[in-house]
This record gives structure tokens, C-alpha cells and sequence, in this order.
């Protein structure tokens, strides 16, 4: 039983090619779809909705053709879309009865269907408040509640954590769970992060270029070397806490370190510095150095290395035939700055 199969799918701009012979096999369950900017997760969306046209290739959804199925596929399948295209002057509750409505739902069937929904995703209480008003991770969850209300057997969620602190990216991950586990709807979702998807999902595709690097269930990715984001907030002591926490972990970490190289493992990078952690004890280093300073922790979390290099260790270590493209995690020279995404 599979909710959907590509074979050989491809799609070719005049420019670009956003999907370079896909083929994929997806269960039920919770799936995460993971790619740098670019990569062709959206324009995958796309084509299994059957709202744009493969170059060549097949795919099914739900055992339905995306060539001549896509209106029975679109009443079977939510869809969250990527940016934010939620109208600023009607109430949460407003806008999905108004959805569910387009979904073919009786008028009551939907105003009921929509008070679930929306209980479900955590906005029973600013329900009647024009959308305008929401914060991101708000306007997230109308957009989540507007893809469920009509109760698909699949949802296509395009990254839905885009734009979320971290507190709401955990609540967002747990919602998207649950989406599962309670209703036992399948899930699509896309992200850029391959570690939070790897807490979400069963099963994680991770594609570039538009190529399949690698297809496999979430424990098989479970080994690969980790870091840890750190952001800090700086204080008057230190008014860059980013560089004193840099310098104190650096110091500190002569100990912990565990870098075959030696190599100083505290890199920063904008606000953010990344630190090797080989084991528990780096988060308390961690978590004990900041406070040392008496810096604030904005967030401490796990993080992978880029997909490109996850990848070509892991293919080597579990010796899958995917190659790796030698552009793969590279940004794409060939984007467009996202002017597509209006479309
Ligand atoms: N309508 C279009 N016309 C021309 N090129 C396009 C169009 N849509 C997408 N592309 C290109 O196809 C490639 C894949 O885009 P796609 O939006 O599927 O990527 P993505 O993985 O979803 O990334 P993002 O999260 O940034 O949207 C990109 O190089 C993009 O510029």
C-alpha cells in the first residue's frame, strides 16, 4: 500500500530542471520531503495536486493518475501552502468555513468540521479575531486547520515550520504528529532542516536538484555525526555574546573536544555558533558556559550537517547505490530569486 509513487518524473523549465527523473514510493504515515531552496519540493506539491503538468514521468497519489485525477486528488488531499496567503480582514473561523465550503462540506458540516479543526490546531480562542492580527506561527495553524477541515485521507504541508522560533517549531512538529496519530491522515511535509524532520517523520526523502539523493526510513539516518545551534543574547558585560560564548566554549572545549583532526569544533556563523557534540556532557558545557557568562540562551538544538555532507557519509557507510551530486547543499546558481513562488 503506498499513498504515492512517482516513476521517472521530471520537470523542466526552460532554465531549470526542478525535477530530474524522480522516482519515489511513499507509505502511509508521516514523511518528511527534504531539500536545500530549490531542490523541487514545491514543484513536486504541484505536480501530485495536478496542478502543473509533468515534462515526462508518472506519479500517482492515493492510487489516483495526476494526469487526469487532480480534481478527485484535491478532495482527498490538504494542502498547506509555503508563503502566506491568508486574507488579513476575516477571523480564522470565517476563512476555513469559507474553505471547507470550496471542499464541497454542507454548511453546517463545515462550521462543525472547522471548530474541530481549529480546536485541533491549538486557536479555539482567538478563532473570531481577523487573521491580520495573528503571529507567524498563528497564521501557520489557520493554514494547517484550512488543509484538514475537510477530512483528507493526505496532506501536502510545505514547509510549515518556515518562519517559527524554536518554541514553535517544537509545537508545530508535535501538531503535525498528531495529524497522524489522532485522525490517522498521512503526511507530506517539506523542510529545508533534515533534524526536524527526523523527529516528525517515519520516513525521509531528501532530494537536490530535483534528484533523488536518498529514500529511507527516519532510524536509518539516526547515526550520523550531529552539532548543536547555539544562540545566545549578548548583555552589557558582553556586548557581542555570540564571540564571548565562541571564546569561553573554545577554551573549554580543548577538554571535550573529540575531533579526530583536533580541530577547533566551535564554528559561528552570523548569530549562531554551531558546536560539535559528541555526547551529552557538550549540552551541560554548553548550558554551564552560557550561564557562566550570564547570557541569555535564545536556543540550544541539535542540528545536522548539511545534506550534502550527511549524505555522502551515509551513503558511504550504508553503501546505497544514490550518488551524490558534487552540487548537492550547494544554493541553486540557476534560482530565481523566488519570483516562481507568486505562481
Ligand atoms: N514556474 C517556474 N518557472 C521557472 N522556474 C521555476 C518555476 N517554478 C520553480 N522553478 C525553479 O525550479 C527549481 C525548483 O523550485 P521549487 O520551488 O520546487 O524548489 P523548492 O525545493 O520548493 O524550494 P523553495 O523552498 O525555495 O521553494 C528552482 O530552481 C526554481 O527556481
Amino acid at each position: 500500500m503506498t499513498v504515492i509513487v512517482t516513476e521517472s518524473l521530471s520537470k523542466r523549465y526552460p532554465r531549470v530542471t526542478a525535477l530530474d527523473r524522480l522516482s519515489v514510493d511513499i507509505a502511509p504515515g508521516v514523511t518528511g520531503l527534504v531539500g536545500a531552496n530549490g531542490a523541487g519540493k514545491s514543484t513536486l506539491i504541484k505536480i501530485l495536486l495536478g496542478l502543473a503538468p509533468a515534462t515526462e514521468g508518472t506519479a500517482h497519489v492515493l492510487g489516483l493518475d495526476v494526469t487526469k485525477d487532480g480534481s478527485t486528488i484535491r478532495e482527498r488531499v490538504g494542502y498547506m501552502p509555503e508563503h502566506d496567503c491568508l486574507p488579513p480582514d476575516v477571523s480564522a473561523t470565517e476563512f476555513v468555513v469559507h474553505m471547507a465550503r470550496m471542499s464541497g462540506l454542507p454548511p453546517t458540516a463545515a462550521r462543525e468540521r472547522t471548530a474541530d479543526t481549529l480546536r485541533h490546531v491549538g486557536l479555539y480562542e482567538e478563532r473570531y479575531r481577523p487573521i491580520g492580527g495573528y503571529s507567524t506561527g498563528m497564521k501557520q495553524r489557520v493554514k494547517l486547520a484550512q488543509a484538514l477541515v475537510h477530512d483528507p485521507q493526505l496532506v501536502f504541508l510545505d514547509e510549515p515550520t518556515n518562519g517559527l522560533d524554536p518554541v514553535g517549531r517544537d509545537e508545530m512538529l508535535g501538531l503535525i504528529r498528531r495529524v497522524h496519530t489522532d485522525f490517522g491522515i498521512s503526511v507530506l511535509v517539506t523542510s529545508h532542516l533534515l533534524g526536524e524532520l527526523e523527529r516528525t517523520c517515519d520516513h525521509v526523502v531528501v532530494i537536490d536538484g530535483g534528484k533523488l539523493l536518498r529514500s529511507s526510513a527516519t532510524d536509518e539516518f539516526t547515526q550520523v555525526t550531529t552539532s548543536l545551534a547555539v544562540e545566545v543574547t549578548d548583555t552589557d558585560t558582553h556586548p557581542d555574546g555570540t564571540e564571548a560564548l565562541r571564546a569561553a566554549l573554545v577554551s573549554a572545549g580543548a577538554a571535550v573536544s573529540t575531533d579526530a583532526a583536533g580541530a577547533a569544533s566551535v564554528v559561528s556563523s552570523g548569530h549562531l555558533l554551531y558546536v560539535e557534540a559528541p555526547g551529552e556532557e557538550t549540552y551541560d558545557l554548553v548550558r554551564d558556559t552560557v550561564a557562566g557568562l550570564g547570557l541569555g540562551l535564545i536556543r540550544m538544538e541539535q542540528r545536522r550537517h548539511r545534506i550534502a555532507e550527511v549524505f555522502s557519509t551515509a551513503d558511504a557507510a550504508a553503501g546505497t547505490p544514490a550518488t551524490v551530486p558534487a552540487t548537492a547543499g550547494a544554493p541553486h546558481a540557476t534560482q530565481d530569486g523566488g519570483a516562481h513562488d507568486a505562481a
